[in-house]
């Protein structure tokens, strides 16, 4: 009888006729499976064992040096037509892609292992969820995707009732940089990955599938695939506002979604429901209604310490694997942030030296499963998702950009996710600290046309729709002295209340060109310690460098040509003339 299988199992034989491995490995997800890849890599060096006493079953991977993060240079999106992958992604042919990176698969799993990794993104039992099979010869990967997936025999259980899922091929080949390419083709809901085995390249779960094929089958479905966080607010009286957050790489997703309300907040309580990617469709009463896809954290370490992030640290003392973190001379991982204990070991296993710059890797991260959060929700588990109250964009931006600003409305506040700039970060290889346009922290991750992209999020704008409210934050503004103005982390708490008392509507605003601004009177703002001037900095509107600054969004929607949607076009052009407005001589008094 035909099965549901008989396509996956066609594509396994192909593959290894392909890659030629010694041996063909499905797996189940097992505990024991686990441990069994586990005692592979100690033996081969691919793991250490880190200190049993203090992190038992925890394990350090040291990556080669060349392969320490993604490489957007390297990734493509193979769509058949060039404009439909768009000016925001690298773009080849599929035939040519197809050949280019099946040459460099030939023969190179020879003496490998080929494991089938089946997977589920969401839960299992969720209508959102969607599987994929991932063929790896990898342990490594298997063993991570086992932490940030539901992974093995429930995933091919639903692949086999559903019979569609995401093919991903991935090897690590012979790690060269000059081998080395992350391909996608959406019309294939296909990904080929060879030559890295860091994360985002090749646990393909999570970028590859979760944001750049699923945006891709978003946009034809009708709901969205992001670059965010999804907490949820609780009050003192039980009252639960769940959050969406995209920030770029490196810019505090994972922090806020596990956020730990700070003392001038007694009985509130943040639920972390994911801290990197949201799946949100539009449910039957008009709102986005959000999932998780992913089952694990894959965080940066660097800055991740008891007083930053609490809840990180609780649950990094077990059952944890640390990629480039360096080693204390007791075996305990240590990265640039923690105070307590000192690096012996660097990220390269070399006798630390500080000449050689921080001990572990500025992109260094753990993997851990997300239940061993203390601030996981059980609605992460909700097959329905949870309904979003409120979406919020951010970036690094170190001047002119307010702690936080709402969008007048849907359109204004899909002109304020597409206008989004931040300050390049360690996530992926390149310079850091440069500004660059991340349209929704989508910049790397959108497997489309952003124009298209753009129109897809004003679509969602339907006459029944009960759509989140929009809001920008800015946590990195820095002040004359070049350091940070506003504390950051848990103290963001103080900006979630006023975002969440504006859904409720119960607090006034400070209308501006930009968007509405707190009253001061409206932010709990006892204890930080922040002067007067600071305040005033961070919620300054600087009308000539905005003025500037949409002049510079305004050509980069040009740059979509004419498939960038005409009602953004005039969103940019109201508010462009508002603060054009705001700077005749007339009006400057009025401004102030
Ligand atoms: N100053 C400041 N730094 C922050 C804040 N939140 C996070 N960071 C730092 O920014 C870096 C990245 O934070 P994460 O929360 O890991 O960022 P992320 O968006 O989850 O990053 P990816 O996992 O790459 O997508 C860490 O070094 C944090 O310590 C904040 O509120 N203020
Ligand atoms: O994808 C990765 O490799 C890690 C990550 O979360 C990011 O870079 O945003
Ligand atoms: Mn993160």
């Amino acid at each position: 009888m035909a099965s549901k299988l008989d396509a996956l199992n066609r594509w396994v034989d192909e593959v290894a006729r392909l890659t030629q491995p010694d041996r063909i490995h499905w797996c189940d997800g097992s505990e024991a499976e686990y441990q069994a890849l586990v005692e592979l890599m100690l033996d081969t060096g691919d793991l250490s064992e880190l200190n049993p006493a203090t992190h038992p079953n925890c394990y350090l991977h040291r990556s080669n040096p060349s392969d320490v993060a993604r490489v957007e240079h390297l990734t493509f999106v193979c769509s058949r037509n060039a404009d439909d992958a768009g000016p925001n992604n690298h773009w080849m042919a599929p035939e040519e892609a197809h050949q280019k990176i099946d040459a460099l698969f030939a023969g190179c799993m020879k003496g490998r292992t080929l494991y089938v990794i089946p997977y589920c993104m969401g839960p299992i039992d969720s209508p959102l969820a969607r599987c994929g099979v991932e063929i790896s010869d990898s342990p490594y990967v298997v063993a991570n995707m086992r932490i940030m997936t539901r992974m093995g025999e429930a995933a091919l259980a639903r692949i086999e009732r559903e019979g569609s899922f995401v093919r991903g091929l991935h090897s690590t080949g012979d790690l060269d940089p000059a081998k080395r390419f992350i391909m996608h083709f959406p019309e294939e809901l296909t990904i080929k990955s060879i030559g890295s085995g860091y994360g985002g390249n090749a646990l393909l779960g999570k970028k590859c599938h979760a944001l750049r094929i699923a945006s891709w089958q978003a946009r034809q479905e009708g709901w969205l695939a992001e670059h965010m966080l999804i907490l949820g607010l609780e009050s003192p009286q039980g009252e639960t506002h769940y959050v969406a957050a995209a920030f770029p790489s490196a810019c505090g997703k994972t922090n806020l979604a596990m956020l730990i309300p700070p003392a001038a907040y007694p009985g509130w309580k943040v639920w972390t429901i994911g801290d990197d990617i949201c799946w949100m469709q539009p449910g039957p009463d008009g709102r986005l209604w959000a999932i998780n896809p992913e089952a694990g954290f894959f965080g940066v370490a660097p800055g991740t310490s008891r007083s930053t992030n609490p809840n990180a640290l609780a649950m990094l003392d077990r059952d944890a694997i640390f990629t480039n973190v360096a080693e204390t001379a007791d075996q305990q991982p240590w990265w640039e942030g923690l105070p307590e204990g000192k690096p012996a070991t660097d990220w390269q296993g070399r006798d630390y030296d500080p000449a050689n710059g921080p001990a572990a890797h500025p992109n260094s991260r753990f993997t851990v499963s997300a239940k061993q959060c203390p601030s996981w929700s059980p609605r992460a588990e909700d097959p329905q998702g949870v309904p979003i109250s409120a979406i919020i964009f951010g970036g690094r931006r170190e001047s002119l950009v307010p702690l936080v600003f709402e969008a007048r409305d849907w359109k204004h506040g899909v002109l304020v996710g597409a206008a989004m700039g931040s300050e390049t970060t360690a996530a992926a290889t390149g310079a850091v600290g440069v500004l660059r346009r991340d349209s929704m922290a989508m910049k790397p991750f959108c497997g489309y046309n952003f124009a298209d992209y753009f129109s897809h999020w004003l679509s969602l704008d339907k006459a029944n729709a009960k759509l989140p409210r929009i809001f920008h934050v800015n946590w990195f503004r820095k002040g004359a002295n070049g350091k940070f103005v506003w504390p950051g982390f848990g103290d963001n708490m103080r900006v979630l209340e006023w975002i969440v008392n504006r859904c409720k509507g119960g607090v006034g605003a400070v209308e501006t060109p930009i968007g509405l601004l707190p009253r001061k009177e409206d932010l709990k703002l006892a204890g930080l310690g922040l002067g007067e001037a600071e305040l005033e900095l961070l919620l300054e509107v600087d009308h000539a460098g905005w003025a500037r600054e949409y002049a510079g969004i305004g050509e980069y929607l040009e740059s979509f040509g004419a498939r960038t949607p005409a009602l953004l076009q005039q969103e940019h052009a109201r508010v462009s003339g508002e603060l054009a407005a705001s700077l005749a001589p007339s009006a400057k008094v009025a401004v102030g």
